[in-house]
């Protein structure tokens, strides 16, 4: 396990895999989060429960570390902690199975409970994260790793929660530094909502690559 100090100051933590012990806390978090919005327990059950979740972050954070950014070479370079795509961060829905294949970058995304903006539906700002994050994506493993500096997001029906959903995403153009690129998720083949974004090329931004990953 290496780690690659970046323009900024901070750290990344290179880690050859995603770590499965993380991976299933992370997992477990998740259901929590949906049982802690869906309960309709006593209270003292709610009690009970609340003194169990406090004994596990006790345990959780009997050894920390200060690095959050951690990157896997594996599947492209997936950032594990990351907010949308990370497996173990259980804010982050996640976005998985990220796949670049003839210029085009996909993924799929569930939305939680947690997610609900308008009832029954996926909050907009996070309609609009997932797109920003297929589009950061896209555009990294097109040109190079990038920042997004505007994003237009268009929503055309509702994005509805608990449903399998795919996001696509395509560089359109290039101007020196700007790129210009396009993204979507789809509900059963039909669009829910649209984005433009113009991203910035900016170095000291770890590398990553649709298959041969090199963050060295
Ligand atoms: C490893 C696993 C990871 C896995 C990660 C996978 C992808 C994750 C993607 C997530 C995406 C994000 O959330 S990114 C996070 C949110 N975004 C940010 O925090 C960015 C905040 N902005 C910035 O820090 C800065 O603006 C920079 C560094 C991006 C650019 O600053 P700069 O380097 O000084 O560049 P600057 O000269 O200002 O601008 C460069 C060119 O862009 C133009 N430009 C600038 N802003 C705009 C704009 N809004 N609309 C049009 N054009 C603009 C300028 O006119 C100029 O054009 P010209 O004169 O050259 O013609």
């Amino acid at each position: 396990m290496s780690v690659s100090p970046q323009s900024d100051g901070r750290e990344i933590r290179l880690v050859p895999n995603v770590p499965v012990g993380t991976k299933l806390v992370a997992d477990r978090v998740r259901d929590v989060i949906d049982a802690c919005i869906h309960t309709d327990s006593p209270a003292a059950d709610l009690e009970a429960a609340a003194q169990l979740i406090e004994q596990a972050t006790q345990l959780l954070r009997k050894r920390s570390r200060d690095t959050s950014l951690q990157v896997t070479r594996s599947n492209g370079g997936i950032s594990i902690n990351n907010a949308i795509e990370g497996p173990c961060n259980p804010v982050a829905p996640p976005l998985t199975d990220l796949a670049y294949v003839d210029g085009e970058t996909s993924g799929c995304v569930t939305f939680p409970t947690a997610a609900e903006g308008p009832p029954g539906r996926a909050h907009g700002g996070l309609v609009a994260a997932v797109l920003d994050h297929a589009l950061g994506r896209a555009v990294a493993w097109t040109v190079a790793a990038a920042m997004t500096v505007s994003i237009t997001v268009d929503y055309r029906a509702a994005t509805p929660l608990h449903q399998p959903l795919c996001v696509t995403a395509r560089v359109v153009s290039v101007d020196g530094r700007k790129v210009f690129a396009e993204a979507e998720i789809r509900y059963d083949g039909q669009i829910t909502a649209v984005a433009k974004a113009i991203m910035i090329v900016v170095a000291g931004l770890p590398s990553i690559a649709p298959t041969a990953v090199s963050l060295d």
